[in-house]
């Protein structure tokens, strides 16, 4: 078995979708970026969302912050772009140095802005089921199966992984697509067990190859969100891919998967965000 689902193609469809929209819009769309420190996985990212904005005719602007920015000095940077009318997103990069209390700053963008999804209130919106602005990698994930034809509704999906960004959304938007699912850490005892009742297998872990081909129940749906470099600087995900695409009906690669489709979904809620300010 094994049939690759191209994050990297759909997010280049999407992306020409996007760029026709936004030269028929009045306002232009505006995408602020602040990155704090040097963090060199950070700057690609950042490279990648600034290249990206322009490609689609979104006006993109980098804030490049030193590593010794205080957390009161980002925190007034944040304050000047909520009231800028120019920039219909504000996104800070993370992670942020450890000296900066990163809850404090997400707190501190205008809801309204936070094309991330991260701040507290678009959380609280996810979790009671209300429109809102989404967290982009469980967004993208979720338009990835929409587009393959995965059906979600009554399946068993399992999340390996809790984190804010990925795993907790990513429970709520299979939730709200009536999936059951169940959500699983590094401390969840035979974790083998549970992610082999999986008909979607989600994998946020952060630890390369951590699922092989024996954690995957045959013909499942398997998305790889990890991104880990190896001793030799090889970018590999969480998944052992090779084994793994043997065994699953549909998976996602790492590079090429579920990345280019966060930085997609960034761009599509910048528009959302701009077009309700157009005529
Ligand atoms: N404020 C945010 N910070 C972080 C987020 C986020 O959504 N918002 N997510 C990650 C990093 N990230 C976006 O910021 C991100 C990571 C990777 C990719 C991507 O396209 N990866 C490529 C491979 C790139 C490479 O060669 O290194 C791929 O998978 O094909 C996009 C976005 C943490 N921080």
């Amino acid at each position: 078995m094994g049939n690759k689902i191209s994050g990297r193609k759909l997010a280049d469809e999407m992306q020409l979708e996007m760029a026709a929209e936004v030269s028929a819009m009045t306002v232009k769309p505006g995408l602020v970026v602040i990155i704090v420190g040097e963090n060199k996985a950070s700057q690609t990212y950042v490279r990648n969302k600034e290249r990206t904005a322009e490609k689609i005719g979104i006006n993109s602007k980098i804030e490049r912050l030193p590593e010794t920015t205080t957390e009161e000095d980002l925190l007034s940077l944040i304050a000047q772009y909520n009231q800028d009318e120019q920039f219909h997103g504000i996104l800070v990069q993370l992670p942020l140095p450890e000296h900066i209390d990163e809850q404090r700053v997400l707190l501190a963008i205008d809801p309204d802005k936070d094309v991330d999804g991260f701040h507290p209130l678009n959380v609280g919106k996810l979790l009671t089921g209300q429109p809102g602005l989404l967290p982009c990698t469980p967004y993208g994930i979720i338009k990835m199966l929409q587009a393959s034809g995965v059906e979600m509704a009554g399946k068993q999906a399992v999340v390996v992984g809790r984190s804010n960004i990925v795993g907790k959304p990513m429970m709520h938007l299979l939730l709200r697509e009536d999936a059951t699912v169940t959500v699983t850490h590094s401390k969840t005892v035979n974790l083998k067990e549970i992610t082999r009742q999986a008909d979607i297998l989600i994998v946020a872990i952060g630890r390369g190859h951590f699922i092989k081909a024996d954690h995957i129940k045959p013909g499942a749906v398997v998305v790889d969100v990890g991104m880990n470099h190896t001793a030799e600087g090889k970018l590999i995900g969480d998944v052992e891919f090779e084994t793994a695409q043997e065994v699953a009906s549909l998976i996602t690669p790492v590079p090429g998967g579920v990345g280019p489709m966060t930085i997609t979904m960034l761009m599509e809620q910048t528009i959302s965000n701009a077009r309700k300010k157009d005529k």
